[in-house]
């Protein structure tokens, strides 16, 4: 039974409403977020729902107004709840969704080795602990990386009806990449024409279960490719990871010059080894030299989503196929891909726009 006088919902309405965070560029109400508070036996119960991943945003919300809210009605403790019915949104080019996806993140950069399969993962996995469904496509061909880096090199994926294939579940997300259906050696063989039609077919016909967010790590550059590849995926959103070096800076603006050519909206750049942090002493050093990135970002119209730092253990992590985001969700590099899931997540909110007759209702706590 709901116990709260009128004015003491008003109040715990104007609690709510006052919250700020970096997620939120409306309020939570004018947002329509928050769906049911009652008072019964001391405990005030509030209900919320998104349409975006916000677990970070969430805590933050309990910690800034609990007290105040106790206060407010006279309760003992509170109980949270956070529902997510997560928005899908439109995709470039009007592309038809790719069954069970409800949006495409797709994870570039203007060339090899500044860290993109790093990225995808680790997003990936933050994502996933900000509360939503996530997949990750490797269509990185010329390194298919992502198997490994999820500890599932030895895993092979089914087909129970010949024509899809089961994606690999591992680390509690699920995966599909060509690594998983040949050994890496031969993936090279993927390279050419073929390649970009090969991995619109493994996007297709991978039996994905319902998907809030699907990581696509993409093949790096910005050849024939990659413009086809990105003309041809129905992305929602991409990212172009790059280092602060000048050069990777460069590769950089290419990637984001490509994505608007082929009138793919790109959400920001993904600053990674920002900062060297010494596993010995935690000290951190700017070894490529700083606001590279902040200024690519001013002068092509877009912004840094995320800076991550230069660590050894990410690598190690990696190595055993235990990403830090799993193996230590404490760190500070995990904390740091919370932060760029949650910016990521809610970006992708406020820059696209609601496809209404996709939304689907799930419970997640
Ligand atoms: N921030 C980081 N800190 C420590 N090691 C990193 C970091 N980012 C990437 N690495 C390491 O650098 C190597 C290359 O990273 P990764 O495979 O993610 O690059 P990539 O851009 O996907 O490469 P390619 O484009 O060639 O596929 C890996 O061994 C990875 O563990």
């Amino acid at each position: 039974m709901n116990q709260l006088t009128e004015q003491q919902l008003n109040k715990v309405k104007e609690i709510v409403q006052q919250f700020t965070h970096p997620t939120l560029q409306k309020d939570l109400l004018a947002l329509n977020a928050l769906k049911k508070a009652e008072l019964a036996g001391g405990i005030l119960r509030l209900e919320f729902t998104m349409p975006f991943a916000w677990n970070s945003g969430f805590d933050a919300l309990k910690q800034a107004t609990e007290e105040k809210l106790k206060l407010a009605v006279g309760a003992n403790a509170v109980k949270w709840v956070i529902n997510y019915q997560i928005a899908t949104l439109k995709r470039a080019n009007n592309h038809p969704a790719v069954n069970g996806v409800k949006n495409i993140i797709a994870v570039t950069s203007g060339k090899g080795g500044v860290g993109k399969s790093t990225t995808t993962v680790n997003l990936g996995l933050a994502l996933k602990a900000q509360g939503a469904r996530v997949g990750i496509l490797d269509a990185d061909i010329y390194g298919p990386s992502i198997p490994h880096m999820l500890g599932a090199a030895d895993q092979r994926p089914t087909s129970p009806d010949n024509k899809h294939i089961t994606p690999i579940e591992a680390q509690g997300i699920y995966s599909n990449s060509i690594g998983y259906l040949m050994e890496a050696d031969n993936a090279t063989i993927w390279r050419g024409p073929m390649a970009s039609s090969a991995l619109s077919q493994l996007l297709q016909e991978t039996w994905w279960p319902d998907l809030d967010y699907l990581v696509i790590d993409m093949p790096p550059g910005t050849g024939d490719i990659q413009l086809t590849l990105s003309q041809q995926i129905p992305v929602t959103g991409a990212v172009v990871v790059t280092t602060p070096q000048d050069i990777a800076l460069l590769d950089a603006i290419k990637g984001i010059a490509m994505f608007e050519r082929v009138s793919v909206p790109v959400l920001g750049i993904i600053e990674n080894m920002s900062v060297h942090i010494c596993s010995n002493c935690g000290h951190h050093e700017h070894i490529f030299g700083t606001g590279g990135a902040n200024r690519v970002a001013e002068k092509y119209k877009t912004q840094v989503l995320g800076q991550l730092p230069l660590h050894i253990r990410l690598r190690e992590d990696l190595d055993n196929g235990k990403p830090t985001v799993v193996a230590d969700p404490n760190h500070e590099i995990s904390q740091a891909y919370a932060e760029l899931a949650s910016k990521v997540a809610a970006e992708l909110y406020w820059q696209g726009s609601v496809i209404p007759s996709e939304i689907m209702i799930r419970e997640v706590k």
